[in-house]
């Protein structure tokens, strides 16, 4: 598939980004909610530590967090979002023209949104071509093959596995590598995102065909992984009596 007939940002601005993808990493630097992390400034650090870690570029959500990474690293790569709880939806990431607009302004390279088909107060068709309008590029944050058939037909230019395991019932533990291989096998620019939490999986994504992926909680979510070792050794201390039968 090519970009030719849709709306996309245009060819030398693609070409452009595919220069930028060298590891193939992006770094989600998302604190958690309400957390000791979840300040301005603490963003900005996690950024700049990423992109020193080799990193190609990072996902930041809030059009003030994204203008202060922009300040502070001028040549980074910077995929915006603005997340909302809303009342009448469910969808959460960037749901509104006007966050559109403002990333836009922070200076965001990407702009993602929600690209499900859930109940929604703006058309993703509508945010997409706001996007594209700006002269940033598009990237649809799906949950499965037919969300992203509907945002790459509407000129979203990457295409993100974000949301798969997130639009009802229980979150699974591994990504989803049986959409991303069927997403990497039909579009140009697929973004390998949700639960890649090992340089492992990383590479299993690349090697699927991912053109990029996004990592958040396993680099920036300290309390997660922090809890992820400490329910490992909180387990093993209660057998650990039994196991060395002393
Ligand atoms: C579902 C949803 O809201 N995902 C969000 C999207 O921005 C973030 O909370 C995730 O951290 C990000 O997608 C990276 O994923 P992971 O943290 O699993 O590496």
């Amino acid at each position: 598939m090519t970009d030719k007939k849709t709306e996309h940002a245009n060819t030398s601005q693609l070409r452009a980004i595919d220069t930028r993808i060298r590891s193939g990493l992006i770094v989600s630097c998302q604190p958690v909610d309400h957390g000791p992390m979840d300040n301005d400034q603490t963003v900005v650090q996690l950024a700049q530590a990423a992109l020193a870690g080799g990193a190609d570029g990072v996902r930041i959500e809030g059009a003030m967090r994204v203008a202060a990474v922009r300040h502070t690293a001028p040549q980074a790569l910077i995929i915006g979002i603005v997340k909302r709880d809303l009342e009448n939806s469910p969808v959460r990431i960037s749901p509104l023209r006007e966050d559109v607009m403002a990333l836009a302004k922070a200076g965001a390279d990407i702009i993602a949104v929600d690209a499900t088909r859930r109940p929604r107060p703006v058309p993703v068709l509508d945010l997409i071509g706001m996007i594209n309008g700006y002269g940033k590029i598009a990237m649809a944050d799906c949950s499965c093959a037919q969300d992203a058939a509907a945002a790459y037909a509407a000129g979203a230019a990457i295409i993100g596995t974000t949301l798969s395991g997130y639009t009802g019932g229980p979150v699974p533990q591994e990504p989803d590598y049986t959409l991303l291989r069927q997403l990497a096998g039909t579009y140009p620019r697929v973004m390998a995102e949700g639960r890649f939490n090992t340089p492992a999986q990383c590479t299993r994504a690349r090697t699927l065909g991912a053109w990029a992926v996004t990592v958040g909680t396993a680099i920036t979510r300290t309390e997660v992984v922090t809890g992820w070792f400490s329910q490992a050794l909180g387990v093993s201390a209660e057998l650990a009596p039994e196991q060395a039968g002393t």
